[in-house]
């Protein structure tokens, strides 16, 4: 586990001084993807680098399996560091090196035979999905070859834990998917515990398990990825979620579709995991005298399930209206009645 505590940054230059992150306390279980997301300025990349102390915190510490890395001397810090690889957005590659050697490097710093270092990075250029570039430039390669490249760097030596730094921004939407996908399969075959900072909820709901949102340095809210996207706490938190369905917040876009009688009401519907593959709105229709008019939807898959919402205006006579929410309700799919214009 990795155990950060009261963690904060003061960046003091000659006209100001910038709290950076403040105060940030979590817990992170091994083997899990955890994600940080934040807006620009929000202290994400800060945060991120004061967990292998690229940055040195101006308070409070990180203890990982019981090391605390904030207290260590540099020789053992060094050493430690090994077990923490790190990716970038942008890479970081060395550009006078192939994919082979770039991928050996850190195998060279950790002092390997070349016998040894050949089979692991043949490993890792076969696990990255890169067989046939060893000889390839960085130049040579797309956004998403390059990432590969990256990933099989920072996991040269068998790290316990990996931090992930934008890494995805810099690439197209199906790049991303290819990168997010590794990434859920390094974590599923190595058990490897992964850290990442991102702004895109996309990524979030792809991949972690949990997530901690990020506003002014602070932690301002965090959870399972399933429970912040149906019950988000914070304003900040809202607006990310809002990202994975755009028309959602457009509220008057759906009065365009909404009959608006007295006898009907908006629901938005939440379907959360298993519950996504009932067929509630029918199941609704048949039961009880109303009508049930879709105004839109979305269902995103997440590593715990699916996560689903869903517009829908209700008509039908105010007790059977009553009912047929209630009875919504009571199969567990969260059920909200939307004030509409
Ligand atoms: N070396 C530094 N010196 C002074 N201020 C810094 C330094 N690095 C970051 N900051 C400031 O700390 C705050 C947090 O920056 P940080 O880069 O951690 O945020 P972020 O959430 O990663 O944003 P972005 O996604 O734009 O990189 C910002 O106000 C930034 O200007």
């Amino acid at each position: 586990m990795i155990q950060i505590k009261n963690l904060s940054k003061l960046y003091q230059t000659k006209h100001q001084k910038i709290q950076a992150v403040d105060n940030v306390s979590l817990n992170i279980d091994h083997g899990e993807i955890f994600g940080v997301i934040g807006y620009s300025g929000a202290g994400k990349s800060t945060f991120v680098r004061l967990i292998n102390r690229l940055e040195e915190p101006t308070e409070g510490s990180v203890v990982m399996h019981d090391q605390d890395i904030t207290k260590m001397p540099a020789n053992k810090l060094r050493k430690k560091r090994q077990k923490i690889g790190m990716i970038f957005q942008h890479f970081n590659l060395l550009w006078s090196r192939t994919v082979y050697d770039n991928i050996a490097f850190p195998l060279e710093i950790a002092g390997l035979s070349k016998a040894k270092r050949k089979e692991k990075v043949l490993e890792l250029i076969h696990l990255v999905g890169l067989s046939g570039k060893e000889e390839a430039y960085p130049s040579q390669l797309s956004g998403g070859q390059k990432q590969r490249v990256g990933i099989a760097r920072a996991l040269a030596n068998d790290p316990e834990v990996l931090l992930c730094d934008e890494a995805t921004s810099a690439l197209d939407p199906e790049t991303t998917d290819d990168i997010l996908d590794l990434l859920v399969s390094i974590n599923k075959r190595l058990g490897l515990t992964i850290i990442l900072i991102t702004h895109e909820m996309h990524v979030i709901q792809k991949i972690c398990h949990r997530v901690a949102v990020m506003e002014s340095g602070k932690v301002v809210e965090t959870g399972d990825v399933l429970d912040v996207f149906v019950k988000p706490q914070s304003k900040t938190t809202k607006r990310f979620v809002q990202q994975l369905n755009p028309l959602e917040h457009e509220k008057d876009k759906l009065s365009d579709f909404i009959n608006d009688r007295d006898d009907s009401e908006v629901i938005k519907l939440h379907f959360i995991g298993n519950r996504a593959r009932r067929a509630l709105i029918s199941e609704v229709a048949k039961k009880f005298d109303v009508e049930i008019n879709i105004l839109q939807g979305s269902i995103a898959p997440t590593q715990e399930g699916a996560y689903g919402t869903l517009f829908i205006e209700i008509n039908g006579e105010k007790t059977i209206l009553q009912n047929a929410i209630a009875y919504m309700k009571e199969t567990g799919v969260e059920a909200e009645v939307v004030e509409h214009a």
